[in-house]
């Protein structure tokens, strides 16, 4: 008896190991491994035309696919095929537009590993490495059924992309770029923001510093300033970028955080950095070579106002560090991430079936990073997912609603986002049925102050989550709705940074707008707090009802 406890006890094992197995991703992607197919790499610096050589093989094709890291990049091939009369598909996690055409553009994460292409193109391939969001480059190198597969990126990519290459039986092709452009750094420092010129970025890491920046430079009279960070829309921050590279506006200057490095065409003459550091979520770091070349490589684009770049910082020590990092190569690309799929890690439940899904996901870490010893490949980061997933461990979901919800785009640490994900969880387990009433509305008009342009941007990503989510559950209805609201947002957005550096503001106006900001977050809160007092009344109602 005992031994037959402790054979079956073993196969369990055996069948756990085999279904967390992660040593060979490869063979997970059937349909790109009867193919023969062969990769072509496209590597060089910023602004040395390897997306448009690549794009250029897209457009010849009979069907293909292009995968960016961003929405703008898939939004931008998107706009550039079809304008150019060959139509084209848009698949994001927050847009759908089907065209019924032969060709797509996607986000990274977005990308089919069943419709077999021509050709597919992955840009900006160093993402492979990047600890929270390589695993979606990694699938999509290995599970892209094209005949022919362009990636574009940095040449420290090449060494991995041999390893991965010879793995999957694939043809490597190397192309190799320069910049269309010269880069230099400047000899001397930048003083002071009070000598900005025209076609200037100017660099920060943060939102506050960005609008800091913005501020300081919109003081000295000389001119208005743009601005782009992460937390801004990606229409908004397109709009942004229009209005930069757009003569006699008098918005002549940029204040960027490094978002600026990707995505946006950008008529910039100089970047300056004001530090070479950044806080990475838990602690200050130095920008490593590459992050410096990615963001200074925005200097001087091909075919603009401003050919050529300059690249500079505030300080002679980081403008030295700055100099050497561009004569660098970026340190080679040392693993490629990944993390199991939705399939994978149901296989696993099957095995548990009283966990819940974060209970699951460690599981699942646990058993795989044996399988992973001696390989290039490394468990990706999923914090962000643990916590969400986390926060929605009492609510009645299936494994797969949970794990649709967990992988949403909201940051556990950015509080409205994460509140409205957990009321949208809640009213989706409870009622089956989440209408746009249940997104809480903040200021609709435009922002008089930064609180109130905060307040605006978190309603924009709320609006988004909700978009996102209706892609995935029925049960979001009134989608169309909360794309018009959102856009409305967005336009918000745009003319509040247009009309906030116009108004110049006596100090009395400053503290006043600070003090309305205060009185709008608390009735913010309050509404909260009612909302959530409704909903457990409605459910105490309900359970009572039911007992009876
Ligand atoms: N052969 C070309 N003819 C005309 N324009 C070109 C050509 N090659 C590149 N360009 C233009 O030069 C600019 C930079 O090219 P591209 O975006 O392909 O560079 P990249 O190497 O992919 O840079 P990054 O991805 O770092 O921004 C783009 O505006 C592109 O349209
Ligand atoms: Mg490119």
């Amino acid at each position: 008896m005992a031994a037959g406890a402790a054979v079956a006890v073993g196969a369990a094992d055996s069948y756990t190991e085999a279904i967390t197995d992660l040593g060979n991703p490869a063979s997970f992607f059937p349909t790109a491994r009867a193919l023969e197919r062969t990769v072509v790499a496209h590597l060089g610096p910023t602004n040395s035309g390897k997306t448009h050589a690549a794009l250029q093989e897209l457009r010849r094709a009979a069907s293909g696919i292009y995968c960016g890291p961003l929405r703008l990049l898939a939004w931008q091939v998107h706009d550039q095929l079809s304008s150019s009369g060959l139509p084209c598909n848009l698949v994001t996690g927050q847009e759908r537009r089907d065209e019924g055409a032969a060709h797509t553009a996607c986000t990274t994460e977005m990308a089919s590993t069943r419709s077999v292409v021509e050709v597919a193109v992955l840009d900006e391939i160093q993402m492979i490495a990047d600890e929270s969001r390589g695993w979606a480059f990694t699938r999509a190198l290995l599970g892209v059924p094209a005949r022919t597969l362009h990636v574009c990126g940095d040449p420290a990519a090449l060494p991995l992309l041999e390893q991965i290459v010879a793995e999957t039986g694939d043809r490597l092709e190397v192309r190799r770029y320069e910049r269309l452009s010269p880069l230099v750094a400047a000899r001397r420092p930048l003083a002071s923001l009070s000598q900005v010129q025209r076609g200037d970025c100017v660099v920060a890491f943060s939102r506050r510093d960005v609008h800091a920046l913005r501020q300081e430079i919109e003081g000295y009279g000389q001119h208005r300033c743009c601005v782009v960070y992460g937390a801004l829309p990606p229409d908004a921050r397109q709009l942004q970028a229009s209005l930069f590279n757009t003569p006699r506006t008098g918005f002549n200057v940029l204040a960027a955080s490094d978002a600026v490095g990707m995505g946006l065409n950008l008529a910039i003459r100089r970047i300056i950095f004001t530090s070479l550091s950044k806080y990475d979520g838990t602690a200050e770091r130095a920008l490593t070579t590459a992050e410096i070349k990615q963001v200074a490589g925005r200097a001087g684009r091909y075919g603009s106002r401003f050919p050529d770049g300059i690249a500079t910082a505030t300080t002679p020590e980081d403008l030295e560090r700055l100099a050497a990092a561009l004569q660098q190569p970026s340190e080679e690309l040392a693993s490629a991430y990944l993390l199991p799929s939705l399939a994978q890690l149901e296989m696993l439940h099957g095995q548990h079936p009283a966990d819940k899904l974060p209970a699951i996901l460690r599981r699942f870490e646990e058993a795989a990073q044996g399988s992973l010893a001696r390989t290039q490949y490394r468990y990706a980061r999923y914090e962000e997912q643990y916590t969400l997933a986390t926060m929605l461990r009492h609510l009645p979901l299936s494994l797969r609603e949970a794990w649709a919800f967990s992988i949403s785009p909201a940051d556990p640490d950015d509080a409205p986002v994460a509140s409205a994900l957990l009321t949208f969880a809640t009213v989706y387990a409870h009622r089956g049925r989440v209408s746009p009433a249940a997104i809480l509305h903040g200021p609709v008009h435009e922002a008089r102050s930064e609180m109130e342009l905060q307040q605006l941007e978190a309603a924009h990503r709320v609006h988004d989550l909700y978009i996102w989510l209706a892609f995935r559950f029925d049960a979001f209805t009134g989608v169309e709705e909360v794309q018009e609201r959102r856009a409305a947002l967005s336009a918000l957005i745009d003319a509040s940074i247009r009309s906030m550096g116009a108004q110049r503001r006596s100090r009395r106006q400053l503290e006043a707008s600070a003090e309305e900001a205060m009185l709008v977050e608390r009735r913010l809160q309050e509404q909260w707090d009612w909302q959530q007092r409704g909903e457990w009344l409605q459910r105490k109602q309900g359970y009572q009802k039911r007992r009876r």
